[in-house]
């Protein structure tokens, strides 16, 4: 039988033929997506549902979808899809990267200069007859500082647009790594620093916990009087209220919004002030962005149900039918490093160095590369994939060595992920047992023996005595039942770790409790 696919949102209609020309059934309903209880009713009778950002995947759509095998975004962002719930039920979720990052810069620079010169406003006034030449006076841009939060794909366009525009400009992404700066001929600086020299600020950062409400009544107040404010990546970066009331009291001269923190935006608290200019989420709205989306987003999907290769998926690596039983428990243990890695790096990741021995030096060790980089490179960029994941980190300027070796010592495999940012060296290695079962085998040269739950603890303290048992009476007094507690240590009475699995996650306050403990360095929750 043919597989079935739903178009369910306004994708060109380039991708209709795609399908159908490679012998799948497509009903294209680009409204149906909107109406969430209507695609829980139809879900039921598709192997493949393709979308842009109206269609909302949710928990209840995908518990309705039998038969769903992939789901195709024909753009970057996927928060409109509970991704964990399609990987607790198998399905794929795939993206387009990088089809309509021009298109998305193009419209952040449109936005900023109808911004600068008030074109919406002035066009509505001239269209009504009014002629208000002195009531529109506007700024240059030439000379002015532009800057970029988040200097990713977006990002790093915009910065050559404005640059264009004879723009300086300075960005703001721990990411970054200074090399990439300096080619793309930006300036990296803190946040802070960005906050007090820019005349115009552009964000092009995904929502994650760290970047919402990045501008918020706080930040804003850092700002130049007079800066202008653009977000045409994620509603929810920027907090509206408090936006509102600085460009009421007149420190914000204006800002520029093609995205909102409720969509669609039928109201809004920057809806009717003076110089903000808004647009519905258009971003992405160029034929050219459209054609490229759609038909790329079609042939992978199209790739996977016909062929089971899979390409640009964000929650599941790419590896081909056959490999994929003996390489699925390395490849989980390959994104293990990285994600361990990735949530304990805060600064610009310079190097990454993989090392392989025994058995696993046999296999297709880029593929497990880039789940190692997908793995540290997620906690931040989000919807990184391990297709995308290696050429992003060069992108970034981030240095990639794979080393092979021959079984060393007890273990018959071994991986080993070094991470070198700008300021430290660490590294994280684990195995895989003839159960099956990955576990982290050293941290930061400690040796353990640890496997990892989707909550963890990772504490850095001295060894000394008391620890352990305070540590227990704190999660156990704060409820938290512990279900695995793994601990190392360098040298009697030197640095120690433990590294804790808990059934759920910890509060802000218990945490600060563990931090608080007597001889804790340091306590960061995980995720996995
Ligand atoms: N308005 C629209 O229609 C469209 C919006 N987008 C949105 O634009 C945004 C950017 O997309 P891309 O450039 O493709 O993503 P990207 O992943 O290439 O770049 C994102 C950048 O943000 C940086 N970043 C992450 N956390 C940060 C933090 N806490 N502070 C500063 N920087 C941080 C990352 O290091 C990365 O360089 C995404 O939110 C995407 O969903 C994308 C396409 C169309
Ligand atoms: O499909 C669209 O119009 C929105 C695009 C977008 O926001 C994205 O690709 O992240």
């Amino acid at each position: 039988m043919a597989p079935r696919v739903l178009i369910s949102d306004k994708l060109s209609t380039a991708a209709v033929q795609i399908f159908r020309d490679r012998g799948i059934e497509v009903d294209y309903e680009p409204e149906l997506g909107a109406d969430k209880q209507a695609l829980a009713e139809r879900i039921g009778a598709y192997d493949g549902l393709a979308i842009r950002s109206a269609s909302k995947v949710t928990e209840k759509v995908i518990a309705a979808a039998d038969r769903l095998k992939v789901i195709g975004r024909a753009g970057i962002g996927v928060d409109n899809v509970d991704i964990p719930a399609a990987t607790r039920k198998g399905i794929i979720v795939m993206n387009t990267p990088f089809g309509n990052s021009i298109t998305t810069a193009e419209h952040a620079i449109s936005l900023m200069l109808s911004l600068a010169r008030q074109i919406p406003a002035a066009d509505a006034s001239t269209q009504a007859g009014k002629w208000e030449k002195n009531r529109f006076m506007g700024v240059e841009v030439t000379g002015k500082t532009l800057g970029v939060i988040g200097c990713g794909n977006i990002g790093s366009i915009v910065a050559d647009r404005a640059q264009g525009l004879r723009m300086k400009v300075i960005a703001f992404d721990p990411f970054l790594a200074p090399e990439r700066a300096m080619e793309l001929g930006v300036e990296k600086v803190e946040l802070d620093e960005l906050l007090a020299r820019s005349d115009f600020i552009t964000l092009h950062t995904p929502l994650t916990d760290k970047t919402r409400n990045i501008l918020s009544a706080e930040t804003l107040k850092k700002t130049r009087r007079g800066v202008r404010i653009i977000n045409c990546a994620r509603g929810g970066l920027v907090d509206e209220v408090a936006l509102r009331e600085a460009i009421l009291s007149g420190h914000v001269a204006g800002a520029a919004f093609d995205v909102f923190s409720v969509e669609p935006a039928t109201e809004n608290p920057l809806f009717g002030l003076p110089n903000v200019v808004c647009t519905p989420h258009l971003g992405a709205s160029t034929t050219e962005a459209q054609e490229n989306v759609a038909l790329q987003v079609a042939e992978q999907m199209a790739d996977y149900l016909l062929t089971g290769a899979v390409t640009n998926a964000v929650n599941m690596p790419s590896i081909s039918a056959e490999e994929a039983p003996r390489m699925r428990p390395f490849v989980t243990l390959a994104e293990q490093l990285g994600s361990f890695a990735g949530q304990l790096t805060e600064t610009a990741i310079e190097a990454i160095r993989l090392e392989f021995a025994g058995d696993v030096a046999e296999m297709n060790t880029r593929a497990l590369t880039a789940a190692a980089v997908a793995g540290l490179l997620r906690p931040l960029l989000q919807d990184v994939n391990m297709v995308s994941a290696p050429a992003i980190a060069r992108e970034r300027g981030i240095a990639i060595e794979e080393v092979r070796r021959e079984q060393q010592g007890a273990y018959e495999n071994y991986i080993r992920l070094t991470v070198k940012t700008e300021r430290q060296e660490r590294s994280v290695a684990g195995t895989v047992f003839s159960d099956g079962r990955p576990r982290l085998i050293q941290i930061k040269g400690i040796n353990m023996e640890a496997e990892l739950g989707p909550h963890m603890l990772y504490v850095t303290n001295e060894d000394k005595p008391g620890f352990i048992g305070a540590l227990g009476m704190t999660l156990g007094q704060a409820n938290v039942n512990i279900a695995t507690f793994n601990l190392g240590r360098q040298t009697r009475g030197g640095d120690a770790i433990a590294l804790v699995e808990i059934d759920e996650p910890l509060s802000e306050a218990v945490l600060e409790q563990v931090r608080r403990l007597p001889h804790v360095k340091q306590a960061k929750p995980l995720a996995f």
